[in-house]
C-alpha cells in the first residue's frame, strides 16, 4: 500500500535503555536500547514501504530522539533534508522522579498519586532539586535558553504550552507549504501534541499512551484542521496495539522499494 501525498509524521523514539529498565527518564539522556534501534529501523522501513518521504526532520535535544531520527532517515535513504532540534520537543520533565525506578516509586505512593504523576493533565511530579537542576542545565545544549523556560518539573499542561507553539509556528507552516515534516518526539511531548491536533478532552488524553516507534500521520483538511487518514492515528495499528514491538516485523526491502518508488 502507498499513501498519496505527505502530511505531518509523528513518531515516538525507539525504546531507550531507561524505558527497558522501567526508569523515569524525562530530560535525562539515555541512549536507545538494541530493541529501540531495531524499532527505529522498522519505523523507517514502514515509511519507505508506504512511500512517505519526510521533507524536514524535527527532534528534541535528547539523543534517543536524535538517534531514532538518524536511523529512520538512513533506512529511508532519501538523502539530506533539513534537521531541526528544539527543547520544545523534549520529553516532559519528570522532576524529582527523573532516574528513579518506576516500580520503586509505585511502592512508595498510592496508586492515584502514581497515576496522576504519569498520566494526569494538570498535576506535575515533585520538582527536581536546585543542585540537580543546575547540573542538568550546565549541559551546553541548554546554554542559549533563558532560565525561565528550563523547568524543574512539568505537568502535561506545561508540556502542551511549549509544544503547541512548535506546531503553529514551525510545523503547520511547513505543512501549508506542501511539506512532510517528521517529528521524532517522546511519549508525553507527543501526547500533548496529539491532544491539540485531535482536540482531545482532558479525560481522553489521560487515557492516551503513545507506543515507541509507531509512526502517526496527519493531514490538513480544507478548513486547515489536522485530521488522520482512513487508517486512523497510527500507520501500523496492529504494531501500536502490541505491548512491546519486537522485530523483525516487516520483511526486508527489495531493490524495488527505493526511496520514492511508486
Ligand atoms: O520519560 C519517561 O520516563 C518516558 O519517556 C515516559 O514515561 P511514562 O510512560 O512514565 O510517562
Amino acid at each position: 500500500m502507498l499513501i498519496d501525498g505527505g502530511g505531518l509524521l509523528l513518531v515516538r523514539h525507539g525504546q531507550s535503555v531507561s524505558n527497558a529498565a522501567d526508569v523515569f527518564t524525562g530530560w535525562s539522556d539515555p541512549p536507545l536500547s538494541p530493541l529501540g534501534v531495531a524499532q527505529a529501523r522498522q519505523a523507517g522501513t514502514l515509511l519507505r514501504r508506504l512511500g512517505l518521504r519526510p521533507t524536514s526532520v524535527h527532534t528534541s535535544l535528547l539523543r534517543r530522539s536524535i538517534a531514532t531520527a538518524a536511523i529512520l532517515m538512513a533506512v529511508l535513504g532519501c538523502g539530506q533534508v533539513p534537521v531541526y532540534r528544539s527543547w520544545r520537543l523534549n520529553e516532559r520533565h519528570y522532576g524529582a522522579l527523573t532516574g528513579r525506578d518506576k516500580r520503586a516509586v509505585a511502592a512508595e505512593v498510592d496508586a492515584a498519586t502514581f497515576r496522576a504523576w504519569r498520566r494526569s493533565y494538570a498535576t506535575g511530579p515533585p520538582p527536581i532539586s536546585e543542585p540537580a537542576a543546575a547540573a542538568m542545565y550546565a549541559d551546553p545544549r541548554y546554554a542559549g535558553l533563558s532560565a525561565t523556560v528550563l523547568p524543574r518539573a512539568e505537568s502535561l499542561a506545561d508540556v502542551r504550552a511549549r509544544t503547541v507553539p512548535y506546531w503553529s509556528e514551525v510545523l503547520r507552516p511547513l505543512l501549508l507549504a506542501g511539506g512532510t515534516p517528521l517529528v521524532v518526539g517522546h511519549g508525553n511531548s507527543l501526547r500533548a501534541l496529539v491532544m491539540h491536533l485531535e482536540g482531545l478532552s482532558v479525560a481522553a488524553v489521560e487515557q492516551l499512551d503513545i507506543p515507541t516507534a509507531v509512526p502517526m500521520l496527519y493531514h490538513l483538511d480544507p478548513r486547515g484542521r489536522a485530521v488522520t487518514g482512513p487508517q486512523g492515528r497510527y500507520l501500523d495499528p496492529v504494531g501500536a496495539a502490541e505491548p512491546i514491538r519486537v522485530g523483525p516485523g516487516l520483511p526486508a526491502l527489495s531493490a524495488a522499494d527505493r526511496c520514492g518508488a511508486r
